[in-house]
């Protein structure tokens, strides 16, 4: 029999107080946050680019990418890969493309600015520890929309293993990232290009994808720069080629407004005052605004000035036009691929031409600057010009304390990859167990983490392979395939209808609220192998020396282990660098970490900032301090002079002492104490009738 409590239960209505208040507060949350969600304004004018970033391990075919995907957009063919590249993709819509440095400092720099980030990952090799390190950036600077592609996937021959590969991966990539996670697949390469149809389907899931907008980011100006000059006059830069430099910065302006006057961090260079900020006209203007404008008769649907792709460059007053270089053979560009273009190959004639343009010193110049090494050793690094070259994402440093730990050890096998790159990238199986050095294991076990990274010689360069306990890169078991793999076989339909499903926000974003079941642990062994290597001592990583002896280096000037060690004139150098209070640079407040601090029991320098302290005429102030002393007998030097009242004893000071030879001036002075006398006479006339 039901009882009458059950029966008077309303349904789906709550029985505890507890649990009905934790529910209202959290929907009352919920829908806060959907009011204080930021809204780009729209009324200002047409939105800025949306900023696709193109990252990935070296050789994944990151240019590849952005060329074909420039192909698609624009009908142009893309030389090299330089610089933002901003194109027209929709009536309403433009993008910039940017290719990720494959250094930690790119990564960071690249991950502030991402609107989408195209994670590239080598199919037949695996996830690379780059992506993840690229991932862990992103967390830290609000995490933009994430989608991952697969390349490199004509190297497997057989059908069966590229499904199961496509498989794993996908649903490791779901485990690091999110359960559905936006995986695309870059089938193969047709005349060195990928399919035309693939990059039509990535082209349209990049236009239905909404940015998230990022609160930091929505309030705060910023801007990619597209294009820099130096505008400092040529004069000033002949008479002190390390003067203060102008630059000026091209971009779209991003976030909010930007004020006159403000001060603005380069990354890469420091804080810096604004001279001045000023509008142009759009060099990539939507279909729908340059035909209100009426000016051209093409529209013009891209824009990559540091590429050296479009005809036209925007200047504060004047409006460039490039003219091909084929069309003026020996004029003087930048363009260091100038002879690819023509067609003709390297013409020897045509070279020298080139390289004696370039030339920045006469002989006579360089023969002065000319040394003779006795020794192989290297001369202590000469710091160049602070020329700004390249990229406006330049490299940065001394920022995310974690991020900089980690590059050490990625930038070591990175610049080491470089090297071995000139053998050519060949189509060869990873060697992992030919080399002596394979297989060297950077990470620590024993932190009981699901993350390592392994570091092996394949396809002729190092790669820092992503190893999971969860995942197992088993390629080699082809054990029972019959997995529900039919949906994942992907037709062009498949792309798209997975797309749609994206584009509403349901998809590529690392959401932290949900997805708990799917959470990796990367995160977590990323932090653990990062305290792993602070701890390490780099003299012990170099030398194989115990860092003790690296630790008392401050005091023993003349040790001579250190000099085995440290080469003289860079010894000298690191000491000469640590900075001063006079050459510091005072706005970027970094650099004040290194600064030597003066010593303050230094009576010269005490008096050197005396009179900060004392407002008026400094000889009054000292006066009167002396006459508030009691004793009036210090050992410092009397800058005024006074009578003892007690005593009658004038004091004179050494000044006027000193000016006792000149007449003029003694005079003066003279006067000016007789008068101060008969004033205190006076006064203690005063007194003494007063009280005796
Ligand atoms: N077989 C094959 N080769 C590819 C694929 N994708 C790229 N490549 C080749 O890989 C090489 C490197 O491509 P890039 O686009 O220069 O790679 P990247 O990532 O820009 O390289 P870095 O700029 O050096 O980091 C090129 O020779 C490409 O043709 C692919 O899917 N299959």
């Amino acid at each position: 029999p039901l009882s009458p409590g059950f029966l008077s239960r309303k349904a789906f209505a709550f029985r505890s107080a507890t649990k009905a208040k934790r529910l209202q507060s959290r929907s009352a949350e919920i829908e806060q946050r959907r009011l204080h969600v930021p809204i780009m304004d729209r009324s200002i004018g047409e939105p800025p680019p949306f900023v696709v970033v193109v990252q990935g391990p070296p050789q994944v075919g990151k240019s590849l990418l952005i060329k074909c995907l420039v192909k698609h957009y624009t009908k142009q063919n893309l030389s090299d890969v330089r610089g933002p590249i901003t194109v027209v993709s929709g009536k309403s819509r433009r993008v910039q493309f940017l290719e990720c440095p494959s250094d930690i400092n790119g990564m960071i720099d690249a991950a502030k600015i991402a609107d989408l980030a195209l994670l590239l990952i080598d199919g037949s090799y695996g996830f690379e520890m780059d992506t993840f390190e690229f991932l862990n950036i992103m967390q830290v600077h609000g995490f933009p929309k994430v989608m991952g592609v697969l390349t490199h996937l004509d190297q497997f021959k057989d059908v069966k293993k590229l499904r199961k590969t496509k498989q794993r991966l996908k649903h490791r990539f779901w485990a690091e990232i999110k359960e559905g996670a936006k995986l695309f697949y870059l089938s193969g390469l047709i005349h060195g290009k990928y399919t035309k149809r693939e990059v039509h389907n990535l082209a349209r899931f990049i236009s239905v994808i909404k940015p998230i907008p990022l609160s930091w980011r929505m309030a705060h100006p910023y801007l990619l720069a597209d294009r820099f000059e130096d505008v400092t006059s040529s004069e000033s830069v002949r008479l002190n080629r390390k003067c203060d430099r102008k630059i000026t910065l091209y971009g779209y302006l991003r976030g909010c407004n930007m004020k006159r006057g403000t001060k603005v961090h380069i990354t890469g260079a420091g804080d810096f005052s604004l001279s001045g900020v000023t509008s142009l006209a759009d060099p990539c203007p939507l279909p729908s605004a340059a035909k209100k404008r009426g000016l051209r008769d093409k529209e013009k649907l891209f824009y990559a000035p540091m590429s050296g792709l479009g005809d036209l460059l925007y200047d504060k007053d004047a409006v460039y036009i490039n003219i091909n270089d084929h069309l003026v053979q020996f004029s003087n560009t930048d363009d260091n691929n100038a002879s690819k273009k023509q067609g003709k190959g390297n013409d020897v004639g045509v070279a020298l031409v080139k390289t004696l343009q370039n030339t920045k010193y006469s002989l006579d110049e360089k023969l002065d600057q000319s040394f003779i090494n006795f020794f192989g050793r290297r001369p202590a690094a000469q710091s160049e010009d602070s020329d700004m070259t390249g990229n406006a994402i330049s490299s940065r440093q001394n920022d995310q304390g974690e991020a900089n730990i980690l590059a050490q050890v990625g930038g070591n096998n990175l610049s080491s990859a470089g090297t071995l790159e000139s053998n050519g990238h060949s189509s060869s199986e990873c060697s992992s167990d030919s080399e002596g050095d394979n297989d060297d294991d950077i990470q620590p076990s024993d932190h009981g983490v699901d993350l390592r990274e392994e570091v092996e010689f394949c396809n002729g360069r190092m790669r820092r392979k992503a190893v999971s306990a969860n995942f197992q890169d088993d390629d080699d078991d082809d054990g029972s395939d019959n997995e529900d793999d039919s949906h994942n076989e992907d037709s062009d339909d498949d792309h798209l209808s997975e797309g749609s499903l994206s584009s509403d926000g349901s998809g590529e974003a690392l959401d932290s609220d949900d997805g708990t079941e799917n959470t990796s642990k990367w995160k977590k062994s990323l932090l653990a192998r990062t305290l792993a290597r602070r701890g390490a001592s780099l003299m012990q990583l170099v030398y194989g020396q115990a860092s003790a002896e690296l630790d008392n280096d401050s005091g023993e000037e003349g040790s001579s282990d250190e000099e085995i060690f440290v080469p003289k004139g860079q010894k000298k150098q690191v000491k000469n660098e640590l900075p001063s209070f006079d050459d510091i640079d005072a706005e970027d407040y970094s650099k004040f970490l290194k600064v030597e601090l003066r010593d303050w029991s230094n009576e010269d320098l005490i008096k050197s900032i005396r009179d900060r302290f004392v407002t008026g005429d400094w000889s009054k102030a000292s006066l009167r301090g002396r006459e508030v002393d009691e004793n009036g007998e210090g050992d410092e030097e009397i800058d005024g002079d006074f009578e003892d009242l007690e005593t009658g004893e004038v004091h004179k000071s050494q000044a006027a002492e000193s000016a006792a030879g000149k007449p003029g001036v003694q005079k003066e002075d003279e006067l000016k104490v007789e008068e101060l006398r008969l004033k205190k006479l006076a006064l203690k006339a005063k007194f003494d009738s007063d009280y005796i």
